[in-house]
């Protein structure tokens, strides 16, 4: 089988199927994502935008093909060791940005350092810096999530994905609960940090204002062979 080292993300003919259904939701027969590069990817409702990053990230298997992250095979990884291989090296952030609640924004973005490489003052060091990026006062860092306004929920739920260092961001509509102003601001931010970091990241929106940040758009109805349902 093909090895794509020099590529942050490989997918060679991916088939994807949820259990109990026949036909597959997925049938991209190669793809691949150079390393800093940032793809926007959108689709319509039921494409498979979600399901896609699901597989990137480890969470969903693909059924059948092969998909390599930063040159990892992950079929070649159990279960376990691909947990660990997403807590070290993928950032995650979602539209429903799971923080927990009644934790403070250091704790939340603590418990996602956990599996890193880096030690706790490394980690300490790492949130202050991301904090000052991302606009965030010090002093918030104290403070329960729930106590946060939205767009300051969305800008840690980034520092969280941030924080160990991640080679890929993968995020699934991370701006949709912000208005207009604050997504303009939360991408300029979010872009410089990754180019600073020199990540890669694949970033699912429906949201097409913001598809210029982005070295490459892309619709996945170009890529996926298979058709999807509409549901529009
Ligand atoms: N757990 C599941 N079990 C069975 N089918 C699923 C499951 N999750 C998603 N699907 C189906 O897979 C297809 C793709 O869903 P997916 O969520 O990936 O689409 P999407 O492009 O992200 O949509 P949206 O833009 O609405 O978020 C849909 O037909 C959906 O119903």
């Amino acid at each position: 089988m093909q090895r794509h080292d020099s590529a942050a993300v490989a997918v060679d003919r991916l088939v994807v199927r949820y259990p109990n259904t026949q036909r597959p939701v997925l049938d991209i027969p190669h793809w691949q994502v150079e390393h800093g590069q940032h793809v926007f990817l959108y689709g319509p409702s039921g494409s498979g935008k979600s399901t896609l990053l699901s597989v990137l990230a480890g969470i969903l298997p693909a059924s059948e093909g092969e998909v390599t992250v930063l040159g990892q095979p992950l079929g070649e990884l159990s279960s376990r060791q691909c947990d660990r291989f997403r807590a070290r090296h993928i950032g995650m952030v979602f539209q429903q940005h799971n923080l927990i609640p009644y934790l403070s924004v250091r704790d939340n973005v603590l418990l996602a350092a956990q599996f890193a490489d880096q030690s706790r003052t490394e980690t300490l060091s790492m949130l202050t810096h991301l904090c000052e990026r991302m606009q965030l006062p010090a002093e918030l860092q104290e403070r329960p999530a729930m106590t946060l306004s939205v767009g300051q929920r969305q800008r840690v739920a980034i520092i969280r994905a941030l924080i160990n260092r991640p080679s890929l961001l993968i995020a699934d509509e991370p701006t949709s609960a912000l208005d207009e102003e604050n997504r303009e601001r939360f991408m300029g931010l979010l872009m410089e940090t990754l180019q600073q970091q020199g990540a890669s990241m694949v970033f699912v929106s429906h949201d097409h204002q913001l598809a210029g940040h982005f070295s490459q758009q892309l619709d996945l109805r170009t890529l996926n062979q298979v058709e999807y349902d509409h549901v529009d």
